[in-house]
């Protein structure tokens, strides 16, 4: 009806207040019992009618059925994993890889990052909406945990704006902030449940959870760190940010679309700066409010990163041995 279809607008606005409220704000405006009761009203108004279950319905957080198990996706665009370096050495050998490759006289940009030790995951986006999203995988195939995913208070179940493509997949880690993680454990202890041995394994286990309410519970959490499979129909226009041939003023225009950016990443002017980051991150490891077990850092040229990553395709077990080029015989 159309009342409730009102009344599903006007709860939506008021629920989503409510949570900005408690998980932004940290500064909760109405007592629990009245937020479950406009929450159990909006769940039983969607049950009623379920065409004014929305996508981006605030229910949607909360979990729904227990599923049995998992389906597969197939990425569209394989999820990499990446290689490690371990010393400053080692970094040198990498960076002097990419610029012989590259063949480039000017310095590189990287965009340097904390590693996250969380779970690698890809998120759909159709017409703004989250449709759908999967684990990593064998980088090929992964699970979908799109249910699970979608209780998650920090990823948006429908981008901001209007600036963005037809189809977007992006790529980051879900993690367990180690407050989180402390408290569930502190739980389990006292309720004699199983703990977990580290915040990453707590995320794996809440992300397998077959019952979405059960992961809602986790406080999970998420940052942005790529993107994948783009689509967009050639009518659309989109801002120039998404033209931009830098890793970085991507993830910046992710977070402009409500995407969460880890606030450590830092766009660096050339490679000299790599060492002085990862020293500043592993001084403040014990103070951020999340794991990470090292840093990443990324050319941050677009179009640079598409050359090399055809060299990195190349197959590593094989290489062709060639004639010096002929000179050009004249016809
Ligand atoms: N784990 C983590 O924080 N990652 N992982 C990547 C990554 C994996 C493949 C390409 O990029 N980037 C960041 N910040």
């Amino acid at each position: 009806s159309s009342a409730n279809a009102t009344r599903v607008q006007a709860l939506h606005q008021l629920i989503n207040q409510l949570n900005h409220q408690y998980y932004d704000l940290d500064e909760p405006s109405v007592p629990d019992a009245e937020y479950d009761r406009l929450m159990r009203e909006l769940i039983s108004i969607e049950t009623a009618e379920p065409a004014l279950r929305l996508l981006d319905s605030p229910s949607q957080k909360v979990g729904g059925q227990a599923l049995k198990s998992f389906s597969q996706v197939t990425h569209q665009v394989p999820m990499l994993s990446l290689d490690n370096v371990f010393s400053a050495d080692e970094w040198q050998a990498f960076a002097k890889r990419v610029k012989d490759r590259l063949l480039s006289k000017s310095t590189i940009k990287y965009c340097a990052e904390p590693k996250l030790d969380g779970l690698a995951v890809s998120l759909r986006y159709e017409n703004g909406f989250l449709v759908q999203a999967a684990t990593r995988g064998d980088g090929a195939v992964g699970e979908n945990i799109t249910v699970n995913v979608r209780t998650i208070k920090s990823i948006p179940l429908k981008l901001t704006g209007d600036n963005y493509p037809d189809i977007l997949e992006v790529r980051g880690e879900v993690f367990m902030p180690k407050a989180s993680f402390n408290a569930l454990n502190a739980s389990a202890l006292k309720k004699g449940e199983k703990t977990f041995a580290n915040p990453r394994n707590a995320a794996a286990g809440s992300l397998r959870q077959l019952d979405s309410k059960v992961a809602a519970k986790r406080n999970l959490a998420f940052y942005v760190y790529g993107i994948g499979y783009v689509e967009q129909a050639s009518s659309q226009t989109l801002g120039e940010q998404w033209l931009e041939n830098s890793h970085y003023q991507r993830l910046c225009q992710l977070k402009l679309l409500g995407l969460p950016m880890c606030p450590e990443v830092k766009l660096l002017s050339d490679a000299s700066e790599v060492a002085s980051f990862y020293q500043y991150i592993m001084q403040e490891r014990d103070n951020l409010s999340y794991e990470i077990d090292g840093t990443v850092f990324k050319v941050d040229d677009i179009a640079l990163q598409k050359k090399l990553g055809f060299v990195a395709r190349a197959p590593r077990w094989a290489t062709a041995y060639k004639f010096p080029a002929q000179e050009e015989t004249t016809q």
